[in-house]
């Protein structure tokens, strides 16, 4: 069964409409990474998987449960994790009351010291109140949320928008282990070289359309990255290996 199967999904704003028929599979132990031009359509999708936003229409299902018909607190519940471009911390909670509240929703959560393992950075912090970090610490501190809820599948909006290039590796390698881990990871990402190195599948939406998928390997050779976001792949793994 797949994590995540979306068929033939439509968006609405009102009368507008934004997504025209999506088909989107994520799969355990995988990075999805979602790749489009400004307005595309890719803060949309996540919204619209989340049940947030948009009215959709067409069938979505996590792990088995078709979701089109539940609120966004059952689909967190079901095991999804949401992390929107803003990162939602609770500000004057401290790191591990974040990290608490967000326990309590489960019946068994991850034990502390275990998403210490896979975020030691956040160890430091843990009495600090979530406020006084900075951006990058703050999607770390959304991402021990996730993990303390063993969620299944995770949906990260631009997770690395405006971070320093040692944190952006940093996001990317914490992404990779949670996929290890076993969850079904979706980023809709901008920086095109992290997605090369941390993708296994890689979804390109244009116009509310999933235009090209597949390899980053395939990408490269396909040239696609020219032709739908007017990126130099070349060029841009430079910058990336520079970094
Ligand atoms: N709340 C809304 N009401 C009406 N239209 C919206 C709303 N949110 C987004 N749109 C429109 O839907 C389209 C897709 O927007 P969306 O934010 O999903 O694109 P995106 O690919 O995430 O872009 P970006 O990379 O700039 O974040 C755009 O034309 C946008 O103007």
């Amino acid at each position: 069964m797949e994590t995540l199967q979306v068929t033939d999904l439509k968006s609405f704003y009102g009368k507008a409409q934004v997504l025209h028929g999506i088909d989107l599979v994520a799969r355990a132990g995988s990075v999805t990474a979602i790749l489009g031009r400004n307005g595309a359509g890719k803060t949309t999708l996540l919204q619209s998987l989340m049940r947030l936003g948009p009215r959709v229409e067409g069938e979505i299902s996590v792990l088995g449960n078709p979701t089109t018909d539940l609120s966004s607190d059952a689909i967190a519940r079901l095991g999804v994790g949401y992390m929107p471009q803003d990162v939602r911390v609770f500000p004057r909670l401290s790191v591990r009351e974040n990290i608490q509240v967000a326990a309590r929703s489960v019946k068994s959560p991850r034990p502390l010291a275990e998403i210490l393992r896979l975020l030691p950075e956040i160890e430091t912090k843990l009495d600090v109140p979530a406020s006084n970090l900075s951006g990058g610490q703050q999607q770390m501190v959304g991402m021990a949320r996730c993990l303390s809820m063993r969620c299944k599948l995770l949906l990260m909006d631009e997770p690395t928008e405006g971070l320093m290039p040692r944190l952006v590796t940093q996001v990317g390698t914490i992404l990779k282990s949670l996929a290890e881990e076993g969850v079904a990871v979706v980023i809709v990402e901008q920086n095109v070289g992290l997605v090369l190195e941390i993708g296994d599948v890689i979804q390109i939406v244009e116009k509310g359309q999933i235009k090209w998928h597949g390899s980053p390997q395939e990408v490269i050779s396909a040239n696609v990255l020219d032709r739908y976001l007017g990126v130099n792949v070349n060029e841009n793994s430079k910058q990336i290996g520079a970094s």
